[in-house]
């Protein structure tokens, strides 16, 4: 398969690019300490990242998927995890095998890329620069930058405008069903890798056009204009 008339590659970031996982559920069980609840530790919170951190805190305070948080203590419990978070951004969180390699290709080439995520920016941003790669992404759309997470399209499309070009002509890469569905609402092609963080399910589920092993494989995909 070969995907054409690419302008722009936008990724995802938490489980695409980063192994951040390591480090949220270290922050998130710094939180429950502070909270006086119980630690929920990496194999749980690993299934319950992808929504963003507002999902994320209301599963780690609730020790369930889909249960209701009580809204005062996710308001109480929203800014101490931004701080913990913030001051322990890259302790654990590493780059997948072919991160660098996928980038640089695509960068070299002039493709213009994005970071499309919905950690928010305030975290995404540093963590990027942290681990070595902010430089290749010409815009960041953290969550809150757009006025729906996605599975909506509303990141991809606003990406698409920063970037100044029509989003069906960016190529989506993420792990999670929430990036196929996002792409899918913004009509772009899709990309994803099997390695990430997909509440436990095989991404091929999904139907992605593609699924690569690594990020390193993914120029090779991308027609040359
Ligand atoms: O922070 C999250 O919930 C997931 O972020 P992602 O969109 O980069 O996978
Ligand atoms: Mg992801």
């Amino acid at each position: 398969m070969m995907f054409r008339d690419i302008e722009a590659v936008f990724f995802d970031l938490d489980g695409t690019l980063v192994d951040s996982v390591p480090d949220i559920a270290n922050v998130v069980d710094l939180l429950l300490d502070e909270l006086g609840l119980p630690r929920r530790g990496e194999a749980r919170v690993r299934t319950w990242v992808g929504n963003g951190s507002d999902v994320l805190l209301r599963r780690a305070l609730t020790d369930s998927m889909d249960a209701a948080a009580d809204p005062a203590l996710l308001e109480q419990a929203r800014p101490r995890y931004r701080r913990l978070y913030a001051a322990n951004v890259c302790l654990h969180s590493r780059l997948y095998p072919g991160v660098h390699e996928g980038l640089a290709e695509l960068a070299a080439r002039g493709l213009p890329l994005a970071c499309v995520t919905n950690k928010p920016a305030e975290l995404a941003g540093p963590l990027l620069e942290r681990i070595g790669i902010g430089a290749y992404f010409a815009t960041l759309v953290g969550g809150e930058c757009a006025p729906a997470a996605k599975p909506a399209p509303d990141a991809l499309l606003l990406a698409a405008e920063r970037l100044g070009l029509d989003v069906t002509r960016a190529l989506m890469v993420g792990d999670s069903m929430n990036d196929v569905g996002a792409a899918r609402n913004a009509g772009c092609p899709v990309a994803c890798v099997p390695y990430g963080y997909n509440h436990g399910h095989d991404i091929r589920d999904a139907a992605p056009d593609v699924v690569v092993e690594t990020l390193a494989e993914l120029p090779a995909l991308i027609a040359r204009r």
